[in-house]
């Protein structure tokens, strides 16, 4: 990974990194921004990170130049990340024949369809190569909180946020500005769709927020979105964005106004000066909900603590995996569930004791694990 600049800003530093080649993008290279805030109050804490995409044209500099986020992700202790929009220089003949397709404008999905699968990755490059470069490089790892990220974006951004967060569990919450809602009912996101995927619009509908939310149910999953938009926005008055389909569709599937916050705007357009106006309230509400260890987490370490009993020791970075395999076992299954420990996240180098645990699945329902609610039956 290269520094390619370094610019100190509201007592924290953004960087400029270069990464030398990323899987998802062919193996080209990618640009990407990241702003640490200063750790002058405690220098071996950790920062929560929110990840921001970008609209269509854009690159890594649009939000952090222009987006006013950094002063209030100073204030509140949060490290944000921005990934550039598409991949660069992939050779494809026809990538920078519009501005709302190819070059600048990935959409946040995996390509499907020839020429355009073997670079335009985008879904895959957030999710996968850049936290893993992250991950990687010592001097970010050290700072940056992997086990607490959140995500937000714009336009194309938008979409990108709300998809890659229902479609994943790697972030706590998502919002966004003037979000692309439900992009197989838009031209932008036919237009994308019908470009980047082999099953076009059909096929499109798995990244679409509206389509996927439709498809959550306020039982089986907690969601916590804000969405802003303005009402003079003028690709919201062309019905590009259409934020009133996703809400239709979160009150359908069960989610309240506190869980799923559409709020439109008098007099507001879709530029950076709307972007600006309420970056301080989303970096604010991020951070709220990324300042403590997760739900999850912590029940995942209470797992950890009845595996540490049963079966010697667990190492505390596969909490959650562990915690996920006991869950996922738990919901396929009316009766009791078996994890089999042994093929599971425990560390084999210190997990001597062979055998299957059974589950009471009743304990995690409703987020709150009641230790003698759970009962393990060693066989080995
Ligand atoms: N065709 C126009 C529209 C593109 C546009 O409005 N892009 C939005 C995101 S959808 C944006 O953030 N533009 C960059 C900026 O304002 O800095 C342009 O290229 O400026």
């Amino acid at each position: 990974m290269e520094t390619l600049s370094t610019t100190k800003v509201h007592g924290g530093n953004l960087y400029k990194l270069k990464m030398a080649s990323a899987p998802s993008l062919g193996g080209l290279p990618a640009n990407f921004a990241v702003f640490v805030p200063s750790n002058k109050a405690n220098a071996s804490a950790k920062f929560p990170v929110l990840f921001f995409l970008a609209g269509l044209t854009c690159t890594e500099d649009n939000a952090p130049q222009k987006g006013s986020f950094l002063g209030p992700a100073s204030e509140n202790g949060l490290a944000m990340v921005f990934p550039d929009t598409s991949p660069r220089g992939a050779g494809i003949a026809t990538e920078d024949d519009s501005w709302d397709f190819g070059t600048g404008a990935g959409f946040y999905v995996d390509a499907t369809k020839s020429p355009w699968s073997q670079h335009y990755n985008m879904a895959s490059f957030v999710t996968r190569d850049l936290m893993e470069a992250i991950a990687g490089h010592a001097p970010l790892a050290a700072v940056l909180d992997l086990q607490r990220v959140s995500v937000s974006g714009h336009s194309m951004g938008g979409h990108g946020a709300l998809t890659l967060y229902l479609k994943s569990n790697l972030f706590r919450c998502a919002s966004a500005f003037a979000p692309i809602c439900n992009p197989s009912e838009c031209p932008w996101g036919v237009k994308a769709f019908s470009g980047y995927l082999e099953g076009g619009v059909e096929e499109g509908k798995k990244h679409d927020a509206t389509e996927l939310v439709k498809n959550t149910h306020s039982q089986s999953r907690k969601l916590d979105v804000l969405i802003d938009c303005g009402l003079a926005d003028t690709f919201y008055i062309q019905k590009q964005l259409l934020p009133e389909n996703f809400e239709k569709a979160s009150r359908a599937s069960g989610f309240t106004k506190e869980q799923v916050s559409v709020n439109l705007h008098d007099g507001y357009d879709h530029s950076y000066y709307f972007v600006s106006s309420f970056a301080k309230a989303h970096v604010e509400w991020h951070a709220q909900r990324l300042k403590h260890l997760s739900e999850e987490m912590k029940r995942a370490l209470v797992a950890v603590g009845i595996f540490t009993a049963v079966f010697g020791s667990v190492h505390v970075a596969n909490a959650v995996q562990v915690y996920r395999k006991v869950c996922s076992a738990s919901s396929s299954s009316s009766s009791r569930p078996v994890f089999d420990c042994h093929s599971g996240a425990t560390n084999h180098s210190t997990a001597q004791r062979t055998g299957k645990a059974q589950v009471d699945a009743s304990g995690f329902e409703s987020g709150s694990i009641v230790l003698k609610s759970i009962e393990w039956t060693l066989d080995g």
